[in-house]
């Protein structure tokens, strides 16, 4: 796909009059030039993400992937963007320490559909710009609010990461091997399972419900909550026995001998995910073992001994030649791939599950894939901080006068891109 028909450009805009005060009554909406993203589910929405850690980029890098124009609002003065999933989104540098900073991204916000706020809980209103005064101006906005411990509660105020969150969702506490100490998988579960990942389907789901009642809601989207809802196959499995040993020796936590990762003669690893009785005789037959010389599946007690004899197993060979041995079988075992090799494999190769931007750089294709409407990823280069500040501004009324003095002010910020050649 040639880089021209990613590029997304805006033009026609047009407004929609629907409430008494002249400026807060145009709802922008946008049409794609190049028309690739008219066909996207979320074309035609507007979001305005200011510029966070982890969770709220994802959010945002969703929303934009599957057609909605995101314009993150950065810091002034910085040298280099942090966000590192930035892909099809614009950027508009303000200084939110200055009232005209403010007042340009109120001016954004009561023109667009969605705001997603990173912050501590208590920033935005701090700065007027708090959900009761933007939703007053634009009835119709979405106002989601990213945050790990939630808009209330005793946390409410406090700082925190993903590790933390993990550790009040509950989930951390069953992460881990056995005898050893929790273990906290990246930041994937709170950040993104719960965090970004989560605050766009209440965003989805609060745009959905607008075309019923026509009116904006405020998303309150605690990563602990997210992370928790994200485990309740663990909070709900309890009463059937799934997790009754401590951490690392039950069925899914590393546990079974059947459901773990062993090392292969080129110290690769292979996954196990041989649950079923059927699934299993296949993985013992693939494996070369005799099952009437090995304990019953199911025999707690055996599971160590049965991990000693599968560890010395796959041992004797390499992960290519397990591969060979068990792909095309039900045995559920897997290569357990690096990065660098995951865009090469065969599946995923057919699938093109994976993406090279312009950049040159790999990274999963947005998922589920629509039948109609597919997302449709921008692959040109991520913007840099400021790069489409000037044209925001001309797009939501500043004349020329006007952003001359915000700039001279430093109440915004407007930087060119630099190519290297
Ligand atoms: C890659 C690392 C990131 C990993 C992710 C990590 C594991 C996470 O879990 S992310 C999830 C964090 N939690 C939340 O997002 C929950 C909600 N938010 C919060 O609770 C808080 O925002 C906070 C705790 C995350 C941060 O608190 P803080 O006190 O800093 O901020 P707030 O209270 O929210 O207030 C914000 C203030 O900012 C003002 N503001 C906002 N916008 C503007 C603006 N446009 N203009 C002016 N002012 C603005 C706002 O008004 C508030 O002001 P007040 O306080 O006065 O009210 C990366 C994590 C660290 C990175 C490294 C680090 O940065 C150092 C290096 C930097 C270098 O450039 C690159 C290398 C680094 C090593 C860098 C590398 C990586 O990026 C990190 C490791």
């Amino acid at each position: 796909m040639s880089d021209a028909k990613h590029k997304r450009q805006y033009d026609n805009v047009e407004a929609r009059g629907r409430r008494t005060n002249r400026e807060s009554c145009q709802v922008i909406t946008y049409r794609w030039k190049t028309g690739c993203q008219e066909n996207m589910a979320l074309a035609g929405v507007q979001v305005i993400e200011l510029a966070g850690l982890a969770p709220a980029p994802f959010c945002g890098m969703i929303l934009a992937d599957f057609g909605a124009r995101v314009i993150r609002v950065d810091r002034t003065k910085v040298a280099m963007a942090m966000d590192t999933q930035a892909r099809g989104k614009q950027s508009v540098a303000l200084n939110l320490k200055k009232p005209q900073g403010v007042a340009v991204l109120r001016k954004l916000c009561v023109q667009s559909d969605v705001v997603i706020e990173p912050f501590r809980k208590g920033v935005m209103e701090k700065l007027g710009l708090g959900p009761e005064e933007l939703l007053k101006e634009n009835p119709r906005l979405i106002y989601a609010r990213l945050t790990g411990f939630g808009q209330t509660g005793s946390y409410a105020q406090s700082a925190g990461h993903d590790i933390n969150y993990l550790a009040i969702s509950g989930l951390l506490s069953m992460l881990g091997r056995s005898s050893e100490k929790p273990y906290a998988p990246l930041n994937l579960v709170a950040d993104f399972a719960g965090g970004g990942l989560m605050c766009a389907m209440g965003i989805v789901l609060a745009l959905l419900e607008r075309t019923r009642s026509g009116k904006g809601q405020v998303i309150d989207s605690s990563m602990v909550e997210g992370a928790a809802y994200v485990g309740s196959f663990m909070w709900k499995s309890r009463n059937i026995g799934l997790w009754n040993r401590p951490r690392g020796e039950n069925l899914l936590d590393s546990g079974a001998p059947f459901y773990d990762t062993y090392q292969t003669s080129d110290g690769k690893h292979m996954a196990v995910g041989a649950l079923e009785p059927q699934f299993y005789d296949q993985f013992v037959k693939g494996l070369g073992l005799d099952p009437s010389d090995l304990p019953p599946q199911m025999s707690f007690s055996d599971w160590p001994e049965l991990k000693r004899i599968f560890t010395r197993t796959f041992a004797t060979k390499t992960q290519a030649e397990w591969s060979r041995i068990f792909d095309g079988t039900d045995a559920c075992v897997t290569p357990v791939l690096p990065l660098d090799e995951v865009q090469s494999h065969p599946h995923n190769k057919e699938r093109g599950s994976f993406l090279k931007d312009a950049q040159g750089e790999v990274s999963p294709r947005p998922a589920p894939v629509l039948s109609r409407t597919p997302a449709d990823p921008c692959l040109s280069r991520d913007p840099i901080i400021g790069e489409h500040t000037r044209s925001v501004l001309e797009e939501f009324g500043y004349g020329a006068d006007e952003i001359e003095q915000l700039l001279s002010s430093g109440a915004v910020e407007c930087n060119k891109f630099k190519s290297r050649m």
